[in-house]
């Protein structure tokens, strides 16, 4: 399993994951973007708006007007006694258009958010089931699926309250420092003088927020994976008792979750009080020298309400703000995150020029000289294999000696590391992947059926199928009569992983999905769990049909299943030691002949 911190790739700048959020995502909603912007400016005006009109208000009340309250809007609005009316109207009309425009605004920026994630998810997902064998086995589940939510809920956060907003409460104090410049711009200066603390302040709770977000999703992929463990394990927890076991575990990993969830509670705390208390300080700077000019005859008394009401709403954007950079930084973190999962690109693909593959002789199979090692150990060395099309050949030996790694090889799950395989006389590596998968059907140990009906899971062996030619495969691989008794038959669900149906039945699916496939290649990996006679009998019946007229090779776990095997070979620790049909490995009384006099089950590797 990949350690979750493997999935934290190295931190991009900030400014390229903007660009690329802005690149791959907002440009398709641009219309919407630029209408949440104009409503968001109008918002700002609003709220400059109610700052501005302390001023005539405080005028007209105190008969104290300065010379801009005197002349222009305001005279017109306000002046001659029209003020008992129009103030409180104004003061109506602006909060119920900043309403309006805070609804749009924040209605059209929910639904971008929204988009982004979806989208980020659709393109997270696509890029999974692209990914190489080697990179999903290396990947738990839990832990994709909490990168999958998690991060990007977080980054839907970061988008519809975090940059958003940062873009609402900036355009709000940009309109709200205009109305203080109007109101007095020296006065702004001293205002200024807070920005280099609460910036520095607010980098260094960033930074801090950034890498506990990262060590928190750490911990959400682990307790992720917990459960999926615990679902996954089921019959084993219960069977062996392991519920305190198990549960101890999680216990663990919540507790150290918990750890990292109230550090970061506490880091996203703190920048509302240390935001305050740069503003604290720099408000009283701005009072005492506004009441000292007021006092000197050098402020009016409107301006000076006018800047000091600017000056209290600006508070409410900058403590915003200060907020909002802490959605951003984690939702930053989460973005970096979901970029690595879509920027993972699969190593196996399409060689130059690959053409399709072409079976124009059966589909005989050949490995050459064949090696292949997963990481140090080799796993399969100097392999040798010649299968004749239309042939059954089997491949047995003690587990762990390299069968299922060979089935890898051919399917291209994994590259060989030297020699070649053929299929009707052409490298694997020069055909087409979806041509060579194409011509091959893989029938795995445990079947594997999808939350689907029965009918779609047939059908995945050929998209585009027709229900008959579905329902002749269910026929073939003898899973006709027990689907047309289930409650809505062939559109009956086969449920998470197929549960509502036994063993044999899923198995028998699994062969009419092979069986629709129609490829001439046949990979049969035996199922070891062992099914009762009558359905073993129908198994291997359905089994018998499917192999007909296709080159077959089967993973054999009991040797009394391949004893009629064209050609057996025998895998010895990534060898072939022994090869020939059962009689002539019978009387070579070497490793198949042990083998065989042990049969079910086999030994494990060096036993
Ligand atoms: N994904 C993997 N990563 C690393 N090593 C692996 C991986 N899969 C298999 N191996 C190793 O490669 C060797 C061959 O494994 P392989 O699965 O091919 O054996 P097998 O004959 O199919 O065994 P079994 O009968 O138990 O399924 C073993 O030593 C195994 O430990």
């Amino acid at each position: 399993m990949l350690h979750p911190a493997a999935m934290s790739e190295p931190s991009a700048p900030t400014s390229q994951i903007l660009r690329r959020i802005a690149r791959d995502y907002l440009r398709d909603q641009r219309g919407t973007l630029i209408l949440a912007i104009a409503f968001m400016a109008l918002y700002a005006i609003c709220t400059a708006a109610l700052a501005w009109l302390l001023g005539p208000a405080t005028g007209v009340l105190f008969g104290h007007q300065s010379a801009a309250t005197q002349t222009g809007t305001a005279k017109m609005l306000f002046g001659e006694g029209r003020a008992i009316w129009s103030l409180p109207l104004s003061v109506v009309a602006i909060l119920w258009i900043r309403a309006v425009a805070y609804y749009v605004q924040q209605s059209r920026l929910d639904s971008i958010g929204e988009r982004v994630v979806t989208f980020c998810q659709r393109d997270m997902f696509h890029a999974l089931v692209r990914r190489d064998l080697a990179a999903l086995n290396a990947v738990h589940s839990g832990t994709f699926v909490s990168n999958f939510l998690y991060d990007a809920t977080l980054m839907r956060d970061a988008i519809s309250r975090g940059v958003a907003a940062v873009a609402l409460e900036l355009v709000q104090l940009i309109a709200l420092i205009a109305v203080m410049i109007y109101a007095d711009w020296q006065l702004m200066v001293i205002g200024i003088l807070a920005v280099p603390g609460v910036a520095w302040a607010m980098g260094k709770i960033g930074g801090s927020i950034k890498r506990t977000t990262q060590r928190n999703m750490e911990q959400t992929g682990s307790l992720s994976t917990a459960i999926a463990e615990a679902l996954d394990g089921r019959r084993v927890i219960k069977a062996y008792g392991l519920e305190a076991h198990v549960s101890k575990a999680a216990d663990a990993r919540l507790s150290e979750r918990l750890k990292h969830l109230v550090k970061l509670a506490r880091r996203r705390a703190s920048a509302v009080p240390v935001t305050d208390i740069f503003s604290g300080l720099v408000s009283a700077g701005v009072i005492y020298y506004a009441l000292y000019q007021t006092a000197h005859g050098e402020v009016s008394a409107d301006q000076f309400i006018t800047f000091m009401g600017a000056m209290l709403l600006a508070l409410q954007p900058i403590r915003n703000l200060s907020q909002v950079f802490t959605i951003a930084s984690s939702g930053l973190t989460a973005a970096n995150r979901v970029f690595a999962v879509i920027d993972a690109k699969p190593e196996i693909v399409d060689a130059q020029g690959a053409k399709d593959l072409a079976v124009t002789q059966g589909g005989a199979v050949r490995f050459e000289n064949v090696s292949f090692a997963y990481a140090e150990t080799p796993a399969v060395r100097g392999i040798d294999l010649e299968i004749a099309p239309g042939s059954k050949v089997a491949l047995v030996g003690p587990s762990g000696s390299g069968k299922t790694t060979l089935f890898n090889l051919l399917l291209r799950f994994y590259e060989a590391q030297a020699g070649r395989i053929t299929i009707d006389g052409q490298d694997i590596r020069g055909v087409t992947l979806q041509s060579l998968r194409g011509a091959i059907a893989l029938v795995t140990q445990e079947p594997i059926l999808f939350d689907e009906s029965i009918a779609t899971n047939i059908a995945m062996g050929r998209p585009g199928a027709t229900r008959a030619e579905i329902e002749q495969a269910a026929k073939d691989a003898a899973a006709h009569e027990f689907i047309t008794a289930l409650p809505q038959g062939y559109d009956t669900k086969a449920g998470e992983g197929g549960l509502k149906l036994s063993g044999g039945q899923r198995q028998r699916i699994a062969i009419a999905r092979a069986m629709l496939r129609n490829a001439p290649i046949l990979l049969l990996d035996e199922a070891t769990s062992a099914l009762d006679t009558e359905s073993e009998r129908q198994v291997q019946e359905a089994l018998t049909r499917l192999m007909k007229n296709r080159t077959t090779i089967v993973i054999a776990h009991r040797l009394s299943t391949v004893a009629d095997a064209d050609k057996l070979y025998v895998l010895d620790q990534g060898r072939v030691a022994e090869a020939g049909n059962h009689a002539e490995l019978l009387a070579l009384n070497g490793l198949y002949a042990r083998l065989y006099q042990h049969d079910e089950p086999l030994p494990a590797e060096g036993a």
